[in-house]
């Protein structure tokens, strides 16, 4: 402490404050979905006074002078945009009196529901009670010796797959989390990577659930013939396509043919002994085509130099959500390229186009 200039100390001291309290971030974007406050914002034409945004949510009396509370907080943190303005005063005496209009910002409107880019459910599913209680597990994970389970089956004895299988509410969560995920995601890729899909005349979305992705792209590149591979229980529970086929099976015993396979934040879900079993049946699958193929992974290419700070901390956050959740991880490209070749693959072209993630497109 002596060498450490008070100024020094005192900036320590928020930074520590910003990390411990900063749950009650993670929670405040919570309330704000849950109470529909982006949606009020959009309705409202993008930006409205506390009274206006007040007169559009069905918030008790008593509750209403500490909404502007939680407005400032996610307004400091970006979240949304406050302007100062002056609004008439309604007795007499001054004639204006200062006020704050809160409006979306490039983050919120990310949550707004309606549009394709509706990122809200993502939101619900980070912040959903069995997550967090995961997280509390941590500590304890953390000192528990063995290879044993991951966090989030120490705190409630299954997987997130199982917990899905049975708590209807938290299966429909993860569902809409993962399609909102993948509509946000299928129109980013067609409108920025369309020359990823030149040339090919068939692609298989492996673990591709619903076919949201698949669907997009037979849109947007129809000489692309689509198919989806998913369990067989996904399989079932989706509705006849067009534009799409659909087929049940494992990824790991067996791939169907095509000139492209792709897969979009299937593997950081796995193991990397697992990730080389499923790439080693993806190189058969492209290999019997007339064409040389390729695979395709959407997916975290951690630490990039080519992303921002925000994009790193979002990369980490994501690595210790799947660390919790399956043991499993974001790689670094070193880590890909090892898992590459241990699967026959001989070269590969790492595109960081798309934030957090990047497509990485995979030759034998
Ligand atoms: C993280 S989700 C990704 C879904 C989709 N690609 C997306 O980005 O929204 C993983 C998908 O892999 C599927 N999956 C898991 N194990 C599988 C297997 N052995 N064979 C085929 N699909 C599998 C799951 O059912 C799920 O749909
Ligand atoms: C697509 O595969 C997975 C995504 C997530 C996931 O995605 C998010 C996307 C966002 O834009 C914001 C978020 O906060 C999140 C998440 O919190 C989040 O968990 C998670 C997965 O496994 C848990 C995925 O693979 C299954």
């Amino acid at each position: 402490m002596a060498n450490t200039s008070s100024a020094e100390l005192l900036q320590a001291e928020a930074e520590l404050v910003r990390h411990s309290l900063g749950y009650l971030k993670s929670m405040a974007l919570h309330s704000a979905v849950k109470l529909g406050i982006p949606d009020a914002l959009h309705r409202c034409g993008g930006a409205a006074s506390l009274p206006d945004l007040l007169s559009t949510l069905a918030l008790p009396c008593s509750k209403r002078p500490y909404l502007s509370r939680l407005m400032k907080m996610l307004a400091v943190e970006g979240i949304f945009t406050a302007v100062a303005v002056d609004v008439p005063a309604a007795g007499e005496g001054v004639a204006t009196v200062p006020s704050v209009r809160y409006g979306l910002s490039p983050v919120s409107r990310l949550l707004v529901s309606g549009s394709g880019a509706c990122l809200s459910p993502c939101m619900l599913m980070g912040t959903s009670p069995l997550f967090l209680e995961a997280s509390l597990r941590l500590p304890q994970w953390f000192q528990r010796d063995g290879e044993g389970e991951p966090a989030f089956a120490m705190a409630h004895g299954e997987s997130p797959y199982g917990a899905a299988g049975h708590d209807m509410e938290f299966n429909a969560l993860v569902n809409e989390a993962m399609g909102s995920d993948s509509r946000y995601m299928a129109e980013l890729v067609v409108r920025d990577c369309g020359e990823v899909f030149t040339g090919l005349t068939s692609l298989v979305d492996v673990g591709g659930g619903n076919g949201t992705m698949a669907t997009a792209i037979a849109k947007a590149f129809p000489h692309v013939r689509c198919s989806v591979l998913d369990l067989p229980h996904v399989i079932q529970g989706v509705s006849a396509h067009e534009s799409v086929e659909f087929a049940a099976g494992d990824m790991m015993e067996y791939v169907p043919p095509a000139d492209a396979v792709l897969l979009k934040c299937v593997l950081h879900n796995w193991s990397d002994e697992d990730c080389v079993k499923i790439l080693t049946k993806c190189r058969e699958a492209i290999a019997q085509g007339a064409k040389a193929g390729k695979v395709i992974i959407i997916d975290a290419v951690v630490g990039s130099p080519s992303h921002s700070q925000q994009v790193l901390e979002a990369q980490v956050l994501m690595d210790m959500q799947m660390m919790m959740l399956f043991m499993s991880k974001e790689r670094e490209e070193l880590n890909w390229q090892k898992i590459f070749m241990e699967a026959g693959f001989s070269h590969y072209k790492i595109q960081p186009f798309l934030g957090m993630r990047s497509i990485i497109q995979l030759y034998p």
